[in-house]
């Protein structure tokens, strides 16, 4: 042998010691989960156990970041661990997840990354059909969009909202990277077409007319539909999130070829419970107030009395009478605060009603 062999071969007889310690702390891990199942089902004697807890995740996710010895980067330990928690999670109980489908979708991306990839995630069409399936309990937990790069809030979530009696339990964010890819056996070369969501083109346009100017593009309706059109011909490529790539195994030719990098689109989880604090956490609420001078000003001052800080503000005219609106608001801080607590009964002296959508982990991955 020579002497790299002989090292390698060293290296590699210590990485499989280290899976075995590993493999064996995974499976410890996995049994605690099973008793801590156990002990859920004994204090709420089997009924409508919540298995799923939000803020215990963000707090096990964080520790993991914050005590990262490192050369894996901090996102990158976090995801591992995400995935040995979804994989325990299954154990206690398998969720299932309705999404704003179709699958590849980022919406697909977001509920992946939030829940792992152990959970059963369900697509959907549309925005309430995703709260109906939560509602009816068809799904344990529902993933939507609020806010994306190219459409801005998602007001559609926003007044759905309105009439359910469903809670914000998470949020997440994803980096909404465009990919060009195309299927195995098509040569760069040979590309005439491209399809993908309008929106999709209007993030890559310069890109696109820089290096494909002769191209023609065609507009589908999902990131989905554009791979599968792609796949049927041999001149054609899709334009598309780096998920739906990854799911449809097709050949990446170019990465992030959005003009503007770095766009980031949040989703919502929605369920029947809110979190309890993990430490680090926002609160929604919905604050239906009338339309007449110095309403606005009014409520923002209460949270600034309660220096309380606003992450974003939302309005929505309210279907059900004329001169009023919703404001949907977010902020820091969990409802269980006294701070958060002063700052909703002083708004509900003013506001025709206050509601608290939910408090819940701020975003961790
Ligand atoms: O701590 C719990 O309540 C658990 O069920 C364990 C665990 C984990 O694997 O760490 C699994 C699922 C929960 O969502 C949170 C954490």
């Amino acid at each position: 042998m020579t002497t790299e062999q002989t090292e390698l071969a060293r290296l590699r007889e210590r990485i499989d010691q280290i899976d075995r310690q590993l493999l064996a702390l995974i499976c410890e891990r996995a049994k605690c989960a099973q008793s801590v199942a156990e002990v859920k089902m004994r204090g709420n004697s089997g009924q409508d156990v919540v298995f799923y807890r939000p803020e215990r995740e963000a707090q096990v996710l964080r520790k993991i970041m914050h005590e990262n010895p490192g050369p894996l980067s901090d996102e990158e330990v976090a995801r591992l661990f995400r995935e040995v928690m979804s994989a325990c999670l299954a154990l206690e109980a398998p969720l299932h997840i309705a999404f704003l489908g179709p699958e590849g979708a980022f919406t697909h991306a977001a509920a992946l990354k939030h829940f792992g990839h152990s959970g059963v995630c369900l697509p959907h069409y549309a925005i309430d059909e995703v709260f109906r399936e939560v509602e009816a309990g068809s799904a344990h937990y529902g993933v939507v969009p609020v806010e994306t790069s190219n459409e801005g809030v998602i007001s559609h979530t926003l007044d759905v909202f309105v009439n359910s009696p469903l809670l914000i339990c998470g949020e997440v964010e994803v980096r909404t990277h465009h990919f060009l890819i195309a299927p195995e056996q098509v040569d760069a070369a040979d590309i005439k077409v491209v399809y993908s969501l309008a929106q999709s083109f209007s993030l890559c346009r310069q890109w696109l007319d820089e290096r494909w100017p002769g191209v023609e593009r065609i507009a589908v309706p999902s990131h989905a539909d554009a791979v599968k059109r792609a796949s049927e011909r041999q001149d054609a490529a899709a334009v598309a999130g780096e998920h739906c790539a990854r799911l449809y195994g097709m050949k990446v030719l170019a990465k992030n070829i959005e003009d503007h990098p770095d766009q980031i689109a949040r989703y919502l989880i929605i369920g029947k419970n809110s979190a309890p604090p993990s430490g680090d956490d926002k609160t929604s609420l919905m604050v239906t107030i009338r339309d007449e001078p110095g309403a606005l000003y009014k409520m923002l001052g209460v949270f600034h009395r309660q220096n309380l800080s606003l992450t974003r503000i939302d309005s929505r005219p309210a279907l059900s009478g004329a001169r009023r609106y919703h404001f949907f608001v977010d902020f820091i801080g969990h409802k269980d605060l006294p701070e958060v607590g002063a700052a909703i009964q002083e708004l509900s002296r003013d506001a025709l009603d206050v509601r608290c959508l939910g408090s819940y982990p701020k975003g961790v991955l």
